[in-house]
């Protein structure tokens, strides 16, 4: 047990890059041509890790950011930067790593905290598989459990009151504009110019929840599914995209999903748990 902050974050980082580690063992393999590389902290020690196995291996692979910040991790790393707006049609990446702000027992994710999902969804979404590294902090049986800040909604400035008043009549509970960091005036701005609200709900309820039908799960109750709350989300006018990455798992040959096929968490012992569907 961690008896200070500083040995409280450094377990952090430990679990961050343990699962990191593991993940690019078990999802990078030798014949892939294109990776996709996410965006926040964890993803830091998937480049470190990729960048270990050398040019032999990873001279042949194209490397697709999610933004900024990870545009320049795959530029210092010496990789090659490609962008997905290049990705020839019809054509997938083979596999993608990112991190999360929280995952659900059916995988479903939180991301956004560091305010880069839009492209993230974009790109968990173009590969074959999609791979998730997290540290034990993470892992959560309900989206809102562990993650309080609220659901990343990346929006149009120009919307922002009109979103926020929408999110107050679906039950959010004290939504409000992201500020920018320290020394920036105003909101917090995208890699795509846009802003981020922060949506506070109840925690999110699983498809399973429902079924007893004691819950329904569309918000009339103050509560909502994963499923019928990101749905509702994702269509109000105004809203770029949202930070829950829901649906289907990507199976393989599977595109469009935005779950993860595994979802690698360094824990608090030195293990890596990981997860994937139904388990
Ligand atoms: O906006 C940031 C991204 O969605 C990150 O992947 C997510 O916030 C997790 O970041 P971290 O690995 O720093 O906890």
């Amino acid at each position: 047990m961690a008896s200070t902050a500083e040995e409280a974050a450094a377990l952090v980082e430990t679990s961050k890059c343990l699962a990191a580690y593991q993940a690019v063992k078990d999802h990078l393999r030798p014949e892939y041509t294109r990776i996709g590389i996410g965006s926040g902290s964890t993803v830091v020690y998937v480049v470190n890790a990729i960048a270990e196995l050398g040019p032999s291996v990873t001279s042949k692979m194209a490397f697709y950011p999610t933004g900024s910040q990870s545009e320049e991790l795959i530029e210092a790393a010496g990789l090659n930067l490609h962008y997905i707006s290049k990705l020839p049609a019809g054509q997938q990446l083979d596999v993608a790593f990112d991190g999360a702000d929280e995952v659900d027992d059916d995988m479903n994710l939180i991301k956004g905290g560091g305010a880069c999902l839009w492209q993230e969804k974009i790109v968990a979404a173009s590969a074959k598989r999609f791979v998730c590294v997290a540290d034990f902090r993470k892992l959560s049986g309900r989206l809102g459990t562990a993650w309080k800040k609220g659901i990343p909604i990346e929006v149009l400035p120009m919307a922002a009151p009109r979103v926020l008043d929408e999110l107050r009549r679906m039950g959010s509970l004290n939504p409000r504009i992201r500020p920018g960091l320290p020394g920036k005036a105003g909101a917090i701005v995208t890699d795509n110019g846009m802003w981020i609200i922060d949506a506070p709900f109840a925690p999110l309820l699983l498809l399973k929840d429902t079924e007893s039908g004691t819950q329904a799960g569309n918000g009339a109750d103050g509560l909502w599914t994963v499923d019928a709350l990101a749905d509702k989300l994702i269509k109000l006018p105004g809203v770029a995209e949202i930070g829950l990455f829901y649906g289907n798992n990507g199976l393989e040959v599977a595109s469009g999903a935005q779950k993860p096929v595994a979802a690698y968490f360094g824990m608090a012992d030195g293990t890596v748990q990981i997860k994937t569907p139904g388990t």
